[in-house]
């Protein structure tokens, strides 16, 4: 699991250390020097005679870049520094100057874009090091200008240079993953100690390129502070993952009751049920009208229609909440599940259950999974004004917020799947693919949702009493990693990056390089439909268990 920590609880966690004369720069200087020379070498370039640019600005966060362009230096790289301040870290701009980083002093240059563009021309690699979790964004002038200038310029060149930030994109909300000015976008973040929020929360995770997370010696003082952020790797969704033990029938497995589909949009039936079934569980009661039912028949004939006990519910998926027959249905469903104290997931039409204040302080066992559209709906009907572009500028914010006033778990589908509980860490989960974004792929998640939701059978039901706190977010973000996962299988791009807590450790490294590790890529993959997404997951969860 990544666990990305404020930049107030690196720093609490860094003063002891610092106190104690631990050399962390030395520490971060040396892996980012590390990775720089890595990326040099995986574009097939020699290290010596590689030429370098530091855009250094005037807090620790250029210090890393001023001890790292020494390291390179020596190394025989052509190493320049663009100083963007007037007082930049004083040892680091020695130990540059003594390594031979031929250093251009430019705070308060006339034509500054000018004179760093003229620079970067030359340079194969960008290390942007103009500030980190020091600095409060937007960035001010003349940075700001400086990097909108360095975007066009990289944007505009046939060999496009590397782009290594340092601890993280300047410019990004450090703690929100906002982007409210301009930022360089990064091939890779080097990032220092801990991930920090804004790599992983959208919109800002989107420019930190890959994500390095160096080991400088704070795990041990960040072990006592929960993380703001996480992103669950293979290994923790598959911790988390209800497995049939021999004892095991289908009741024990988790039933889930379904109210998904409607004459009019009938698919969504089948997606919801095909993506329950398939993630697996003990067995699906659908409640629906003919056309759909006899749809969800024709390819799930295991499907029951008899009311009876279920462990969950999903509601919501292809209804309009306009067709009173199939409201009232929900609201059955919904109200059933909340007597009964099992998890609910409310979806597309089914979020119109909570838009009014009747189901004030639902319990965190309810599971609410808009996308962004449907979350300002939502957040609009209790009363705060918001719209789609609110949203996707702050997707955390306004799922914490749905999560508040609502007092239910909040799943915000998109690019990066963002979900909140009214307490707890955030996960943001970025295991899918582009692909996916095509109709009817939401549907599968409700049931991928649901499924593992009625796994975890009336254990959940004492949710309320706050024995289990935290655990509905966990499964939500469990269900739109395999969701995502199973997308990219489909599309042939493989399995999700893995992501890991420690990338690279300095003293491992100091044995040699050849220590690091790196994500498997893939290729572009090809088209998907929702069903593809459906019929991998099987594959997906068995990967996963592997
Ligand atoms: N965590 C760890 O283990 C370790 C962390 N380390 C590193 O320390 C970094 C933190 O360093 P830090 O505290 O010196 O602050 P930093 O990010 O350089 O920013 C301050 C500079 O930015 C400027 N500035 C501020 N706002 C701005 C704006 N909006 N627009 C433009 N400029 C703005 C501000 O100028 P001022 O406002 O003072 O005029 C000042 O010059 C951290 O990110 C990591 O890289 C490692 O060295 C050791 C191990
Ligand atoms: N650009 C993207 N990259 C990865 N996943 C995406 C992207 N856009 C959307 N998704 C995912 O695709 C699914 C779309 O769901 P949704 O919008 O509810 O579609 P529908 O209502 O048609 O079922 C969600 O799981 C969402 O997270
Ligand atoms: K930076």
């Amino acid at each position: 699991m990544i666990r990305a920590h404020t930049a107030a609880d690196v720093r609490t966690a860094e003063e002891p250390l610092l106190a104690a004369g631990e050399p962390l720069m030395d520490r971060a200087a040396f892996a980012l020097a590390t990775h720089v020379a890595a990326e040099l070498r995986e574009r097939g370039h020699r290290i010596p005679g590689s030429v370098i640019l530091l855009l250094v600005g005037g807090g620790n966060n250029g210090g890393d870049a001023l001890f790292a362009g020494s390291h390179l230096a020596r190394r025989g790289c052509q190493v320049h520094a663009a100083v963007l301040a007037e007082h930049p870290h004083a040892a680091g701009l020695a130990a540059a100057r003594a390594a031979g980083v031929r250093v251009h002093e430019l705070a308060g240059a006339p034509d500054l874009n000018d004179a760093v563009t003229a620079l970067a021309r030359r340079a194969g690699v960008w290390v942007d090091a103009l500030t980190g979790i020091g600095a409060r964004a937007p960035l001010r002038e003349p940075l700001a200008g400086l990097v909108t200038a360095l975007a066009a310029e990289r944007a505009a060149s046939p060999d496009e240079p590397v782009v290594v930030a340092v601890d993280v994109p300047s410019g990004i909300g450090v703690d929100d993953g906002a982007v409210p000015g301009p930022v360089l976008p990064a091939d890779v973040t080097v990032t220092m100690g801990a991930a920090k929020p804004g790599l992983l929360l959208p919109p800002a995770a989107a420019l930190a390129g890959r994500v390095e997370v160096v080991d400088v010696g704070l795990e041990g003082g960040l072990a006592g502070q929960a993380p703001a952020v996480c992103r669950l790797s293979a290994t923790d969704v598959a911790d988390l993952w209800p497995l049939p033990g021999p004892a095991d029938h289908k009741y024990t497995r988790g039933v889930l009751g379904v109210v998904a589909g409607s004459q009019t949009y009938p698919g969504a039936a089948v997606l919801a049920v095909a993506g329950a079934v398939r993630t697996g569980l003990g067995m699906v009661r659908y409640h629906g009208p003919e056309i759909p039912t006899s749809l969800v028949h024709a390819r799930h004939p295991e499907v029951v229609t008899a009311p009876g006990r279920v462990q969950a519910w999903a509601i919501g998926c292809g209804i309009d909440p306009d067709d009173a027959a199939r409201a009232q249905e929900m609201e059955r469903g919904f109200a059933a599940g909340l007597a009964a104290r099992v998890p609910v997931v409310l979806d597309a039409g089914g979020l119109s259950l909570v838009h009014d204040d009747a189901h004030a302080d639902l319990p965190a066992t309810v599971v609410l999974t808009p996308h962004a559209g449907e979350l300002a709906l939502l957040l609009t009907a209790r009363g705060e004004d918001t719209t789609r572009e609110d949203v996707d500028a702050a997707p955390a914010r306004h799922a914490r917020l749905a999560a508040e006033v609502t007092g239910a778990t909040v799943l915000l589908k998109g690019p990066t799947t963002v979900v909140a509980a009214p307490d707890g860490p955030l996960y943001a989960q970025a295991d899918a693919t582009p692909w996916l974004a095509t109709a009817g792929a939401g549907d599968v998640l409700a049931g991928v949702l649901g499924a593992l939701l009625a796994g975890y059978g009336d254990a959940l039901a004492v949710y309320a009493e706050g024995r289990l706190a935290g655990v509905p977010a966990s499964l939500a973000a469990a269900a739109a990693y395999v969701h995502g996962r199973a997308a990219r299988l489909a599309a042939g791009q493989g399995t999700p990056p893995r992501p890991r807590d420690v990338i690279f450790s300095v003293r491992r490294a100091s044995h040699g390089e050849d220590d690091i590790s790196r994500h498997t890529t893939t290729g572009q993959g090809g088209p998907i439909s929702a069903l593809d997404v459906a019929v991998a997951l099987p594959a997906a969860v068995a990967g996963l268990l592997r």
